[in-house]
């Protein structure tokens, strides 16, 4: 690898995690690892100090922003409903993806997403969440069993139908996709400006298209999670690090 980096620089948000007893500003390896083997793009984190200073001024020295997946909820607020539950939130991600996608739009970024970060997009585009898709009649099990091994959780899990002329059936060439799935909460209402992409037997939304951006694709599942033995996930990587490269 040579000293001068030219592959683009990617934003990847970090969550704000305890590791007791101090708080630690944290993003997951296997993204990290699918954005440099699969992207091709060099991944930076970014911290979440929207409390400091305005998070758009990353964006200025950025060609991508990356937004991962998170095992705590955007908080219901943002969608103006209150917690029917007691789960993990961070309201310190919430704030910077929120920041970082408004950012990402108003500069015509290249954007991708994953689980939670397809989520943030949604509500940041005024749509809502189920908070909690297991207990909406009529939808399938969207959550992952954790008493399972890693790759027992993040294996396929079901299938989901490309939309018509989409960017993803463009992409992929194919009019269906296996998917895993490790997510509670879910998309409700679509935001403003979003077109879908695919969806889950039930119905469920599990992919859009940012219309406003040039490249902006979010994604229920984790299409990072070993990326390099699942060539479709591989094409979605590839497809956003060509758009950082433009
Ligand atoms: N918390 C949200 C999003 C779920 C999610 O991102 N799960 C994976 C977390 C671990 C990882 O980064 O792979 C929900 O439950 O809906």
């Amino acid at each position: 690898m040579s000293a001068t980096d030219a592959r683009p620089w990617v934003g990847v948000v970090c969550d704000v995690q305890q590791v007791p007893p101090h708080a630690f500003h944290m993003a997951g390896d296997k993204y990290l690892r699918a954005l440099a083997e699969a992207a091709g793009v060099t991944p930076v984190l970014l911290p979440a100090l929207t409390d400091l200073f305005d998070a758009a001024v990353y964006l200025d020295r950025l060609d991508g922003l990356f937004l991962t997946g998170g095992y705590s909820m955007v908080h219901p607020s943002l969608y103006n409903e209150t917690p029917v539950d007691d789960p993990s939130f961070d309201r310190a991600r919430d704030a910077l993806s929120l920041r970082l996608i408004d950012a990402a739009l108003t500069r015509d970024l290249p954007l991708f997403a994953a689980c939670r970060g397809f989520q943030e997009v949604n509500v940041a585009l005024g749509g809502r969440l189920h908070q909690a898709l297991h207990r909406v009649d009529g939808l399938q099990e969207h959550r992952e069993d954790k008493s399972l091994s890693l790759d027992q959780q993040y294996a396929p899990a079901h299938e989901v139908s490309l939309e018509e002329g989409g960017l993803l059936q463009r992409l992929l060439k194919r009019s269906s996709l296996s998917v895993n799935s490790l997510h509670v909460q879910g998309i409700q209402t679509l935001g403003e400006g979003l077109a879908v992409e695919a969806r889950a037997p039930d119905g469920l939304i599990e992919a859009f298209r940012i219309e406003a951006l040039t490249f902006g694709l979010a994604v229920q599942w984790h299409p990072e999670w070993q990326v390099s033995n699942h060539p479709h996930q591989h094409t979605l990587f590839e497809a956003f690090g060509d758009a950082c490269r433009a």
